[in-house]
């Protein structure tokens, strides 16, 4: 195992284009000690701080802040007009090592630790860019085809996935069932060895441009609950009935391709199938602490990016003589949020040590989303203040930030049977002063 890694890093290191990653092999954290936490930072964005990173972490998180300053963030205006952003800034994160980076070598990925995929993450929270779906891709999409992909399944899809040549999507929600998942209508019936397809989805994130989606269907109707009826599908684009609609048009993560699809007789091959038939439900389930963590991830580097913001735009701002920053009451209010979001940061980070170590449980992982997506709220609300009327308009980053709203998707668990909560997903919502 710890080979393989280190060969990985090897490979990678050696590769022209591409990023030295750590592994959880090679990645000993010392001198971890001595890193400074968020809390003494100069910055919450700093780099070379928080002691679950390493030296080589930092390296990377200089490549990829390069890579969101140069290849997104002049581009991400027009994008979000586009409401998309091109094809070509897959293919270039891609050859810049920026996609899969947390999946096996072996299955194609790039063999980096977890942590890693986190800087990724991170940085294009701290770039304040929504457009680019990668985290979707990488650590919500291709762990369900590296995880319970067939090795056909695996060698066509993840390489092509890792290269952005081929962009992935999950497709659960449907017009009339999205918390309660188990409400879905699209179907799959056997012809033959072959499957045929129907029904549609909405709000699916990089819908529009995907090549690639998992598509939650019915397979079995008089099983004892649906949870038990339910499996999953891949779907390429150009399939004889496979439909894109429209790209919606949201209040936030404007150039995010955020589309309906549309399935009519689509005949899928038995090879087509994700794991087993009728496994789909325990699947998503099982790949529910990632997709919740990411989420907390997200929402926390948000934070970090807005507090940074407003303090230098208090900083320079003037009102009654001095600087907005010079203002006892401003002042409180900064050091309420950065305790706020530091000691959130310190729970989310313990968060990753666990999951690195997959030892991350449903809960901990739901407290750390519904925790930091709670914070996000709290902090663009109060930045959004402290920039007074300027926050309200949109050539300020501030006015672009995402107020999250969560939904709770109730999954009457089959094996509990008990209604449990889930914080599944977030958009941004435009917040005024
Ligand atoms: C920008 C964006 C991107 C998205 N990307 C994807 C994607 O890539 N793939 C995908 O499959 N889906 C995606 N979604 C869909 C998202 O997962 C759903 O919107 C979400 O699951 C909620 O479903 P719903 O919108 O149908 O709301 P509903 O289920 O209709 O809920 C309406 C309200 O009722 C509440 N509610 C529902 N049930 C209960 C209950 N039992 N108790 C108390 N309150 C309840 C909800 O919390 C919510 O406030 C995306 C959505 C957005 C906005």
């Amino acid at each position: 195992m710890a080979a393989r890694l280190i060969r990985a890093s090897q490979r990678l290191w050696s590769h022209p284009c591409a990023l030295r990653l750590p592994t959880s092999a090679r990645c000993s954290h010392s001198g971890g000690e001595e890193r400074q936490e968020s809390s003494s930072a100069k910055q919450l964005t700093d780099i070379g701080i928080r002691r679950i990173f390493s030296s080589e972490h930092d390296i990377f998180r200089e490549s990829v802040r390069k890579f969101f300053q140069e290849e997104v963030i002049p581009h991400h205006t027009e994008w979000e007009k586009a409401g998309e952003v091109s094809r070509e800034l897959w293919e270039k994160a891609g050859k810049q090592g920026l996609l899969g980076v947390n999946i096996a070598e072996q299955h194609g990925g790039l063999g980096g630790d977890l942590y890693s995929a986190a800087v990724v993450w991170e940085e294009q929270g701290y770039s304040n860019c929504t457009g680019p779906g990668f985290s979707l891709h990488s650590d919500i999409v291709m762990p369900y085809i590296a995880n319970y992909g067939s090795e056909e399944q695996i060698k066509h899809f993840i390489p092509q996935m890792a290269s952005g040549k081929c962009i992935g999507a999950i497709a659960m929600t449907e017009p009339g069932a999205g918390s309660d998942l188990q409400g879905v209508r699209t179907n799959a019936k056997k012809d033959g060895s072959d499957w045929i397809l129907n029904g549609s989805k909405v709000f699916i994130t990089n819908g529009w441009l995907s090549d690639v989606v998992i598509v939650v269907a019915v397979t079995n109707r008089e099983a004892r609950s649906p949870a038990h009826g339910i499996s999953l599908f891949l779907v390429e684009n150009g399939m004889k009935g496979f439909i894109k609609g429209r790209k919606l048009h949201k209040m936030g993560l404007k150039a995010q391709d955020t589309a309906e699809l549309f399935f009519e007789d689509v005949r899928l091959p038995a090879n087509a199938l994700l794991g087993e038939e009728n496994k789909g439900f325990y699947y998503l389930m099982q790949e529910l602490p990632q997709e919740r963590l990411l989420i907390a991830e997200l929402a926390i580097s948000s934070c970090e990016f807005m507090f940074e913001e407003t303090r230098n735009y208090v900083k320079q701002r003037k009102a009654f003589g001095k600087t907005v920053a010079d203002i006892q009451t401003v002042q409180h209010k900064l050091a309420e949020l950065k305790t706020q979001i530091c000691v959130t940061r310190a729970f989310i980070d313990s968060c990753l040590q666990l999951h690195e170590k997959k030892r991350l449980d449903t809960a901990t992982a739901s407290m750390a989303k519904y925790w930091a997506s709670d914070l996000q709220n709290i902090v663009a609300y109060d930045c959004v203040q402290l920039h007074g009327g300027w926050g309200y308009m949109w050539e300020y980053p501030i006015a672009k930030f995402p107020v999250i709203i969560w939904w709770i998707r109730h999954d009457p668990s089959s094996e509990g049977g008990s209604n449990k909560g889930y914080l599944l997903f977030i958009f941004t919502k435009y917040h005024g002063v």
